[in-house]
């Protein structure tokens, strides 16, 4: 899959026309971008574009790039008919954004001079840098104030739970839940902005953004071959992460299949669990470092389990040390483990982010966290429950924001998000 000229469409890549311009001027740009479409600038384009089709969305297992734009919409769609028109549409702008393209047959600068351009125009000289968009369905698209608006309520997956309220959270209502979550991923932060601002714009008259989050910096590796990141207590974070290279432990703890006959539009989906988490980075920089690695249960430079070895080393929990096992059993390590679990294993793809300071002198800042799994209920409600009560990195923590979506399978070409869901 290319990022340039489609041949269905005669529409061209934003990188292309950008260097078509550069040579010759837009006076060109009809007849003499093909050739730059067809040229260099293809091969070049190509290789940081994710391609949108296939069994599962991507975004998920994808490499996870660096930067992040996540909003969550409420419909205001009066029928069905018009939920489905716009989940049409948004597949067919992610189709064009994720190729690296202008929305729309005329795009940011070639449509009618009376008229507001199709595409805002901010990625027009960009890459596609990795871009991907990945759409989830909240219960209440399924099932509102017990109201089931749009004809799908007897598809509602028995695992989309209302999430209770864990010890501890102070979960705002503007941060909180939606019928709709769109997050797009890319490696250039105008070009994750651009996608989420079209796809609202896209919206307009059907749905309206509840909240949106941006993520400056991944704090999960989903690939071997990434390096672990670092989060904003500097500790590496998703060194035990599921990978794609795992498709064993992929297909048993994310990838949902062999559901009831009402729910087989999820298989091959997913669930995702969203939670806006301030961090009180103050307080933890006033934290000494033994106080620190007690908490994560890992070391700060290596991110070794305090049981010993190197980054990737199993913890050993019975390990002993002068006043205890070397790894505290309320270490967020120990607390998060899978043999605490019950085996759950999850994939995590979190963001750091600051959203300026408080007013009172302290940054905003914190994790975006993100997690798909099989099914909440054993992989995520659990754990999430133990932290909040035992958790030594609780009391650095606050939880502002949450939502729990289901995430559809991938999409077929011609096809549309949630088809399966829409056309049970
Ligand atoms: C309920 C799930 C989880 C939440 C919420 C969560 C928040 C959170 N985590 C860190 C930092 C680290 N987490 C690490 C490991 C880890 N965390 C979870 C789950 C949640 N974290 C899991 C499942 C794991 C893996 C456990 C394992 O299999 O060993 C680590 C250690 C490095 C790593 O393996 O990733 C760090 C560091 C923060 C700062 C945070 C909230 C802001
Ligand atoms: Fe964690």
């Amino acid at each position: 899959m290319t990022s340039d000229a489609d041949p269905g469409k005669g529409r061209l890549s934003r990188r292309s026309l950008f260097t078509a311009a550069g040579a010759g001027g837009l006076g060109l740009a009809a007849g003499a971008v093909g050739a730059f479409a067809l040229g260099k600038d293809r091969a070049e384009a190509a290789g940081d574009v994710v391609p949108f089709h296939g069994a599962h969305q991507a975004g998920i297992t994808t490499d996870a790039q660096d930067r992040m734009h996540t909003a969550a919409f409420d419909l205001t769609a009066s029928t069905r008919q018009s939920v489905i028109s716009l989940l049409r549409d948004w597949t067919e702008a992610a189709e064009s954004l994720t190729a690296g393209r202008d929305i729309g047959e005329t795009g940011a600068s070639g449509g009618a001079y009376d008229a507001p351009p199709e595409d805002t125009g901010e990625a027009q000289d960009l890459h596609a840098a990795h871009l991907t968009i990945t759409f989830g369905f909240g219960r209440t698209l399924f099932v509102k104030d017990g109201v089931d608006r749009y004809g799908v309520a007897a598809h509602l997956p028995e695992a989309l739970i209302d999430l209770p309220l864990f010890s501890g959270d102070a979960l705002e209502e503007g941060r909180s839940g939606g019928d709709l979550i769109v997050q797009a991923c890319a490696d250039d932060p105008q070009v994750a902005v651009h996608a989420v601002r079209n796809l609202a714009r896209i919206a307009f008259g059907r749905a309206r953004v509840r909240w949106s989050q941006i993520g400056f910096g991944r704090t999960a590796s989903t690939s071997a071959e990434q390096k672990t990141p670092r989060n904003l207590f500097g500790f590496k974070d998703g060194t035990s992460n599921l990978k794609v290279q795992e498709d064993d432990l992929l297909a048993e703890h994310l990838w949902v299949s062999g559901g009831p006959a009402a729910e087989s539009w999820l298989n091959g989906g997913t669930y995702m669990v969203v939670r806006r988490i301030r961090m009180h980075i103050e307080t933890w920089d006033r934290t000494t470092l033994r106080e620190q690695e007690l908490v994560v249960g890992r070391t700060k430079r290596e991110g070794a389990p305090l049981s010993g070895g190197t980054e990737f080393t199993a913890p050993d929990f019975s390990m002993p040390g002068r006043d205890g096992p070397l790894i505290d059993p309320a270490s967020h390590l120990a607390l998060a483990h899978p043999d605490h679990n019950g085996g759950a294993r999850m994939l995590r793809r979190g963001y750091n982010y600051t959203d300026g300071s408080d007013g009172l002198g302290r940054l905003d800042a914190g994790q975006f966290f993100i997690a798909y799994f099989v099914d909440p209920r054993t992989h995520y409600v659990p754990m999430q429950s133990a932290m909040a009560k035992n958790d030594l990195m609780v009391e650095y923590l606050r939880h502002t924001g949450s939502g729990l979506f289901a995430v559809p399978p991938g999409i077929t070409p011609g096809g549309y998000i949630g088809q399966g869901l829409f056309e049970a």
